[in-house]
């Protein structure tokens, strides 16, 4: 594959290779209306997901900083094989952190006849990965930006070790939004969540859709596969639909929590919330040879 970022005329306008002022890779996917979306093969991490007419959908700092292996704040970070602090790992582990490859099988520029284009990531456990989380594994990501200007993730991880091993995962999806106090999140009502604000007890959500007053970092457990964020400002609404992900996980670091973050503005937590599809209460569990699936949908539908 050529890094200047030219293929044949044709795959150019699906999906570009460039290389940022890090060097490190991004595939820009364009569908035919000129929505796109940006993959680094930093972490895997979707970066930029934009609509026909150029608007950003998800949240980037304007302080983030490029720190290997750190990834960028904002997009889409996975986070894999653990969630959070709940094990021994790194918070969120190392996946988020790592050099991906473009996965060879399928062939990595495809479009189908409906005009969606589709980007294949590989990573698989390096030596060093080996002596911290000793299980062999293949991470299949595939990004795809569908006609519409849909952005689909889909995570396969297979096992491909001698003995079982578990993991816990997280799409973590920084939403931009207009304003933290104007937003309300449906789908989540009367569940279950785990409260990481309250040394992760177990509360359960009023029959009201959400809305934001502070700081709120939760794992609402085994939600229906579709939760909604109405942004009455900008008139949209993010769709968020899930497969294999039961869980949601909610936060936004509010005020006093942005102001200790390095890589963030101190009034940005206005402007994002993180809604990420996610399994973590319950880990998921591989046999040798055994694949588990995460599908995530994002779309955005205008709204009053
Ligand atoms: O700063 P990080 O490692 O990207 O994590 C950001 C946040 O990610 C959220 O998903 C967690 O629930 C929070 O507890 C955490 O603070």
């Amino acid at each position: 594959m050529n890094h200047s970022g030219s293929e044949t005329d044709h795959s150019r306008k699906l999906v570009e290779l460039t290389k940022d002022k890090n060097g490190i890779d991004h595939l820009v996917l364009r569908n035919p209306r000129g929505a796109s979306a940006t993959v680094s093969l930093h972490g895997g991490q979707v970066l930029s997901w934009k609509t026909e007419r150029g608007q950003e959908l998800l949240f980037s700092s304007t302080k983030a900083f490029f720190s290997p292996p750190k990834p960028v704040r904002g997009g889409i970070p996975i986070c894999f094989p653990q969630f959070g602090n709940r094990g021994t790992l790194e918070q969120h582990g190392f996946a988020r952190n790592k050099i991906w490859v473009i996965d060879q099988n399928p062939p990595p520029l495809s479009a189908d006849s409906n005009g969606k284009v589709c980007i294949d990531l590989l990573l698989k456990p390096s030596e060093d990965d080996m002596k911290i989380w000793p299980h062999s594994f293949e991470f299949r990501l595939k990004v795809c930006l569908t006609a519409d200007g849909r952005l689909i993730l889909i995570s396969r991880i297979r096992n491909v070790n001698g003995k079982p091993f578990s993991f816990s995962f997280a799409f973590h999806t920084y939403l931009s939004i207009s304003d933290i106090s104007e937003v309300r999140l449906e789908g989540l009502e009367t569940l279950d969540y785990l409260d990481n604000l309250y040394q992760k007890e177990r509360f359960t959500e009023q029959g009201d859709a959400l809305t934001f007053e502070s700081e709120v970092d939760r794992v609402y457990l085994d939600s229906s596969n579709m939760v909604a964020v109405l942004d009455h400002e900008k008139k949209r609404t993010f769709v968020i639909r899930k497969e294999g992900l039961p869980d949601v996980v909610v936060w936004n670091p509010w005020e006093k929590k942005s102001k200790s973050i390095v890589d963030f503005g101190d009034e940005e937590y206005k402007q994002m919330l993180c809604v990420d599809g996610a399994a973590v209460e319950n880990p998921i569990t591989l046999k040798p040879g055994e694949e588990w699936t995460g599908r995530l949908e994002l779309s955005v539908v205008p709204s009053t």
